[in-house]
């Protein structure tokens, strides 16, 4: 029996032989809704700085991290505690502490879904460490959906003023020790994340799992460096399903693995607040007919998905 797993495709590819790399990556996301990224370029240096600063951040006490929770606004920046998010129709809410990360943006640009950043005072380099790699999981998003642009059969940079001031997200995540034994509680409960594309970063610590066509769950196991790109609820629908958002979860690890926190970074990349999500015409078949007939704004998408997994009330 082969162990299947997720397959990883080198992005500079995309200039050097795009045609190649454009039908590999379609067909990978195809398959699995995850591929794993390396050529990407993004600095080893800029992730590691990421990763002390948010390491630092979250070994706070708690009650100082909690002065950066932002319920009123669903947590959307700033700090999330334990038992608030949970799967969507899962009662158990997940062992794992966030913060988010918005867009920067001039406050005459903070439209209907969007909030000004928030940093921590007691992380003075927080901001100057963190907010690149939101910077620079943006530019990569941009080229990831420049190539799906391309296999949709839409223009390279349909998606470019699309997602200009998306309110995308990046959350630090760490998942703490888990101490008290047996628990129905996972890290994180099987979901799909709501967004147009995740990009991950931290896919080289075990515990990710991706349930295949096949109803298997199969582990995310990358070599260092790789980032993992998966697609979201709201390319599903843009794609009529072409696009696959694929479910997936973070068991707990067995035995004493689960003694040790595991951290990692998704970048949740959302499309413009106001972007209407209509089925793309080239998406469209006889044998894959409208889905969706009814377009929906990206922002209420957003909100209605918030609603579900506890996070506004
Ligand atoms: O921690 C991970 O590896 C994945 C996290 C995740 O799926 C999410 O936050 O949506
Ligand atoms: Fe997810």
């Amino acid at each position: 029996m082969t162990i299947r797993t997720i397959p990883t495709l080198d992005i500079s590819r995309f200039n050097s032989d795009k045609a190649n790399f454009v039908a590999e990556l379609g067909k990978g996301y195809r398959e699995f809704g995850f591929c794993g990224i390396v050529g990407h370029g993004i600095d080893t240096e800029l992730v590691a700085k990421a990763y002390d600063a948010i390491r630092t951040f979250f070994a706070l006490p708690t009650d100082v991290k909690q002065q950066y929770s932002a319920a009123n606004i669903g947590g959307a920046r700033g700090y999330t505690g334990m038992g608030v998010e949970k799967a969507k129709d899962n009662p158990h809410p997940d062992l794992k502490e966030f913060w988010h990360v918005g867009r920067e943006l001039a406050p005459e640009q903070l439209v209907e879904g969007l909030f000004p950043n928030v940093w921590p005072t007691e992380v003075p380099q927080f901001k100057a460490d963190v907010y690149p790699l939101y910077q620079a999981l943006d530019d990569l998003g941009r080229q990831v959906l420049s190539a799906l642009a391309l296999f949709l059969g839409q223009d390279e940079h349909y998606f470019d003023d699309k997602i200009d001031h998306g309110n995308s997200i990046l959350r630090p995540l760490h998942y703490p020790p888990i101490l008290q034994g047996e628990t129905p509680a996972v890290r994180a409960g099987a979901h799909e994340d709501i967004n147009f594309i995740t990009l991950l970063v931290g896919s080289e610590e075990a515990g990710l799992e991706v349930l295949t066509r096949d109803g298997e769950y199969i582990p995310v196991t990358t070599i260092p460096g790789t980032i993992v790109v998966n697609i979201g609820d709201m390319l599903q629908r843009l794609t009529n399903n072409v696009l696959p958002s694929t479910t997936h979860r973070v068991v707990n690890p067995p035995g004493d693995g689960a003694k040790h926190s595991r951290f990692s970074v998704p970048f949740f990349l959302h499309p413009n607040p106001e972007f209407m999500i209509e089925t793309l015409a080239t998406c469209v078949t006889e044998d894959n007919p409208n889905r969706y007939p009814e377009s929906i704004s990206s922002n209420d998408y957003l909100t209605e998905r918030l609603i579900e997994i506890g996070l506004i009330k």
